[in-house]
């Protein structure tokens, strides 16, 4: 497949995925040594915001493969520890490792990105006057750029994979539709679909089923659960049912810290967890 025709708006459009900040650009080889079976690791991280701290000794790890879950009230630091692990904020202190070796401390978003951790907001941002495929296609040709991209004949291991992608994200039958004409739900597959044609090691995803129906919300529960393995996940949400469905392992974050790790179940009847959703 090429993508032949580009509409002239998307000059104008810049995708959270695309340019220097998070990088079309296939994986480069990195070096990522996952040998003990953690692929993050934050150990007493510190953020604060004129005197303010939105990280307070945060440490957690993630295992290779796993899903997790990250829940916390309002302004518990979920969001800054996301820019943390994605280059965007600078900690004051702490380390934090992608794998063993590499101290994302040292790298920039856009170099985080290509060596393998990609970052899913709250907002979906795709082509809208691109069809389903082509976006994917985009997404999969590279850092070349859009221009260079539209000229550029993909191979039929990458046609392979448009169509794994397609199906992955359950958007098959959509393939030739607008990506604007979706449903936000299907925006929100169309765009963890893009993000997969990077092929992360690592998948951060904001607050996934915003906005869903219920049957979406299912049905994003399922796509999830499928790239358990594959790749490692960390997902954060405040829908609780949603968080239940996809989660063996649940952190809860608040003031800038775990508060507490464990089964949904667990966490929900920790004393402390009750107390800081319930303000008392
Ligand atoms: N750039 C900033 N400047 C000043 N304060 C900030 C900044 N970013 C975050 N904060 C503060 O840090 C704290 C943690 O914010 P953060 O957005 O990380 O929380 P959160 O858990 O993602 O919240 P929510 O669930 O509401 O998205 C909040 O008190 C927030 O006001």
């Amino acid at each position: 497949m090429s993508i032949p025709h580009l509409p002239p708006e998307i000059e104008t459009l810049t995708p959270s995925w695309a340019g220097e900040t998070s990088g079309l650009a296939h994986l480069v080889s990195t070096g990522l040594d996952t040998s003990h079976g953690q692929i993050l690791y934050l150990q007493d991280v510190c953020v604060s915001f004129d005197g303010f701290r939105a990280l307070n000794h945060l440490s957690l790890e993630i295992g290779v493969g796993e899903l997790r879950c990250v829940i916390g009230p309002n302004g518990a630091g979920k969001t800054t520890m996301m820019d943390v692990i994605t280059g965007k904020t600078r900690p004051d202190s702490g380390d934090v490792f992608f794998g063993e070796t590499i101290d994302l401390t040292r790298h920039r978003e856009a170099q985080i990105a290509r060596m393998g951790i990609g970052r899913k907001f709250q907002k979906p941002t795709v082509f809208e006057a691109m069809s389903v495929a082509d976006n994917l296609a985009l997404a999969l040709s590279g850092d070349k750029g859009v221009w260079a991209s539209l000229r550029y004949r993909l191979s039929g291991v990458q046609h392979d994979r448009i169509d794994e992608l397609l199906q992955i994200t359950r958007l098959a039958e959509f393939s030739h539709r607008l990506a604007g004409l979706l449903s936000h739900g299907q925006k929100q597959w169309l765009e963890i679909g893009m993000l997969l044609a990077q092929d992360p090691k690592l998948l951060l995803l904001d607050e996934p089923v915003a906005g869903m129906t219920d049957a979406e919300t299912e049905k994003t529960a399922e796509l999830l659960c499928s790239l358990k393995g594959r790749h490692s996940l960390m997902v954060v949400e405040h829908d609780m049912a949603f968080v239940g469905s996809i989660a063996e392992r649940v952190t809860v974050l608040a003031e800038g810290a775990v508060l507490a790790e464990g089964s949904l179940a667990q966490v929900q009847a920790d004393e402390r967890v009750i107390e800081v959703y319930l303000g008392r």
